[in-house]
């Protein structure tokens, strides 16, 4: 049995239609106008076009020419890109031919037309459209407090709080008691097979708040979480974040800017990779222990990671099986989707590949069904139940494993960490990598 991990995007499954503007120059004696007939709204510039077009200015007018370029700097200020702005259906489906991968998830659940910051159309006249300058872009959309979520706002990325700050079922005596019991428990280390560690209950509640806090707040700046897209249509059934460096979905491979919008992923916190760090430290024990048992025996490499990939999944969310693999021409032809299947992980160095450097996965949150094998066959493979605290690591001789998530468990986040956060209910996973 095969899933996909893509959904149609209906909105923009539309054909193209360039009506926009009802031009009418071809069509009559008149003297053409270069003007169109009515006074139109152009599609706005994207941050990375503005950008270009900034810098491009920033190097010509340097030096005497510094007045010049304050000028053409403060006439943009005004340029307003944070979008929201609703438009004509024309407009959304020009949209579309201009690829749809230049969406954000809002754009994809708003029913009322809303194009995304990035790339939007307004509705006023030029007169009103007004640009941001390119400092602004660096400032992080309004991040909402708890209770407030900006979801629904169009410009805003995807908030992995709840809207509201909810009442939550107060949790039982019980559940507190078998949860408290397990955190004093500690952590227990598992080798799965050659290469694939998985740290039970390895990361304390404590840290799995601070995670998810850093997450949330990382998550409504700059370069936050969306739901990443194919130019055809086909969307992720998760929302992703990328730490480091951004991973372009569309060509597999990494970046310094997402090319969508043109945020600058932000940092990996530091916190996160000393977390990483220990997490390593304590399999590669692990292993050394195990060593003599059949499963033991592949050392698993130091990782200083420069890549952090989160990725939320809802309750309905699911990842397809895939590969981590090096991006180059034979794999890129291997790593199209074919069917609605992403055939490959994130594009890391061949380097990292030569060294088996691991992969270092953290779970928090609601569970999840996870899928690995050495067949990209859902029926041949074997399934882990990750938990929220738990940490998989795998690397070397399971390092081109192939993995996915196959559903994710209601309900089964811890209640200390609800009631410590107002995370929605979902899995927040942190994939740790090195280029
Ligand atoms: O969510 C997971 O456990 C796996 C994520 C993953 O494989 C990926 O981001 O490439
Ligand atoms: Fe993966």
């Amino acid at each position: 049995m095969s899933y996909s991990i893509f959904e149609k995007d209906e909105h923009f499954s539309v054909e193209d239609h360039y009506t926009a503007g009802n031009s009418s120059n071809e069509s009559n004696t008149r003297p053409s106008d270069i003007f169109l007939k009515k006074k139109l709204v152009g599609l706005k510039p994207s941050i990375l076009q503005l950008n270009r077009e900034k810098r491009k200015a920033t190097l010509k007018f340097s030096g005497d020419n510094k007045d010049i370029l304050q000028s053409t700097l403060s006439s943009s200020k005004n340029i307003n890109l944070s979008g929201g702005l609703f438009v004509s259906r024309e407009y959304e489906n020009k949209y579309v031919k201009f690829g749809a991968r230049m969406r954000c998830d809002l754009v994809n659940r708003m029913k009322d037309v809303t194009l995304a910051w990035h790339e939007s159309v307004s509705s006023t006249s030029d007169k009103n459209v007004e640009l941001s300058s390119v400092e602004n872009h660096k400032i992080a959309p309004k991040a909402d407090g708890p209770g407030n979520s900006s979801n629904e706002n169009s410009s805003s990325p995807f908030d992995i709080f709840l809207k509201k700050k909810v009442m939550r079922l107060k949790p039982s005596f019980l559940e507190l008691n078998r949860e408290k019991k397990k955190a004093a428990k500690g952590f227990s280390g598992i080798v799965i097979r050659p290469g694939m560690v998985l740290l039970k209950n390895y990361l304390s509640i404590n840290n799995q708040v601070m995670i998810v806090n850093k997450c949330r707040q990382l998550g409504l700046g700059e370069g936050g979480f969306y739901q990443p897209g194919f130019q055809d249509g086909g969307l992720l059934h998760l929302k992703m974040m990328c730490l480091g460096k951004n991973w372009d979905c569309q060509t597999r491979r990494y970046g310094e800017i997402r090319p969508i919008d043109g945020s600058v992923p932000p940092r990996i916190p530091v916190e996160f990779s000393q977390l990483v760090e220990k997490a390593i430290k304590e399999s590669k024990s692990l292993v050394a222990t195990n060593s003599n048992e059949t499963k033991g025996g592949d050392e698993i490499p130091l990782l200083l990671p420069d890549i952090c990939v989160v990725n939320f999944y809802t309750s309905t969310a699911k990842l397809g099986l895939h590969q981590v693999s090096v991006y180059d021409k034979t794999s890129f032809d291997f790593l199209k989707y074919k069917g609605g299947y992403l055939n490959t992980d994130k594009g890391e160095s061949k380097k990292s590949h030569r060294k088996g450097l691991p992969i270092v996965s953290f779970s928090i949150g609601d569970s999840a069904e996870f899928l690995y094998g050495d067949q990209k066959d859902v029926d041949k493979a074997d399934t882990l139940i990750l938990e929220s605290g738990d940490v998989l690591i795998f690397g070397e001789r399971s390092r081109n494993v192939f993995h996915g998530v196959r559903s994710i468990r209601k309900d089964t986040a811890p209640k200390a960490l609800l009631q410590e956060t107002n995370l929605q209910p979902g899995r927040l996973n942190l994939t740790f990598r090195q280029y």
